[in-house]
């Protein structure tokens, strides 16, 4: 079973770590963007004119505008992919190889929908640019696209190929989510094994699960939505579990805690063993480190 011990010797905590993205300033929509080497969890956001407060000694150039915003080069591998691309909401432009815009689109998780992109058409995505848009209500993300959009057009005349009316190439189905595992049937049928033991099954059987609030589809708390956008946009294949199903879990919220030795959700176990939360799975996911783990 994992210990807090166990822990700390895998995990080095991270005090840059804070909630992501930056807040920022009055009247527009609050867009942070980032280029590479930066990792996402330095974007801040600034008016154009304002100089931005440095984090660290990698200097990031925050920026407003589509053309100012400097594009990251999408890898090849998968593996290589991760902590390149927020997992959260905002807006993302696609290059091809040639520099040419090819589409400007808007995702609730940038880095699954440029994986996914990247494997439909790789052909036309080469790099991308990003924009994060922090607290993003319709009207904000949507603000956000027509600014990079009418940059675009007045710049070229034109309206990038992938969104013209008619072009299917970036439009994609959202997968469809895999059901919540549940420790029993329903409430009318009582556990026959100690409720330990079933957790114990659960996660020595299946390699990744995500101890979450809430549903995968609709996770009830921002820590749990961060962890399922972060294994989303791995396209990693892992079970969830809802520990505030007192109905098909009973108990399994306060028991959990004292298995494995963790008082807070979410939890993620990989091959039985308690990987952290929250936090320690965003430094990984920032580090590129989460790939090789929870990978087949
Ligand atoms: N820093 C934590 C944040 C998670 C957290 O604070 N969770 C709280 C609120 S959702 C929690 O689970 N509290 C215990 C409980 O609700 O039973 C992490 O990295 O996962
Ligand atoms: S349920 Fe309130 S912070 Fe998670």
């Amino acid at each position: 079973m994992a210990t807090l011990n166990h822990l700390t010797s895998i995990h080095t905590p991270t005090p840059s770590l804070r909630p992501f993205p930056a807040r920022s300033s009055r009247n527009t929509p609050n867009l942070s963007f980032y280029s590479q080497p930066t990792p996402f969890s330095l974007s801040f956001s600034v008016k154009p004119s304002v100089k931005p407060r440095f984090r660290s000694s990698v200097i990031a150039l925050a920026l407003r505008t589509l053309s100012e915003t400097e594009s990251v080069v999408v890898p090849d591998d998968s593996d290589q992919f991760a902590g390149k691309f927020p997992p959260g909401t905002g807006v993302y432009a696609v290059f091809d190889g040639n520099g040419d815009l090819q589409f400007v689109g808007l995702s609730r998780n940038i880095a699954a929908s440029v994986l996914a992109h990247r494997k439909s058409v790789p052909e036309l995505c080469h790099s991308v640019k990003v924009g994060v848009v922090d607290e993003p209500d319709r009207e904000a993300l949507t603000q956000a696209w027509k600014s990079w959009m009418e940059e675009h057009i007045k710049a070229t005349g034109k309206v990038p190929p992938g969104n013209e009316s008619g072009n299917a190439t970036w439009v994609r189905q959202a997968p469809k989510k895999k059901a919540d595992l549940r420790l029993t049937p329903g409430r009318h049928v009582q556990l026959t094994v100690p409720l330990e033991e079933l957790i114990d099954r659960l996660v020595k059987e299946n390699k990744v699960v995500a101890f979450i609030k809430g549903s995968r589809s609709a996770p009830l708390c921002g820590f749990s939505q961060r962890v399922v956008g972060i294994l989303e946009s791995q396209g990693v294949d892992y079970e969830s579990v809802d520990v505030l199903d007192e109905d098909h879990n009973p108990g399994l919220r306060e028991k959990l805690k004292s298995y494995s030795n963790w008082p807070t959700f979410p939890q993620i176990f990989v091959n039985g063993e308690l990987v952290g939360g929250c936090d320690i799975l965003s430094s990984m996911y920032e580090k590129g480190e989460l790939g090789g783990l929870v990978k087949k």
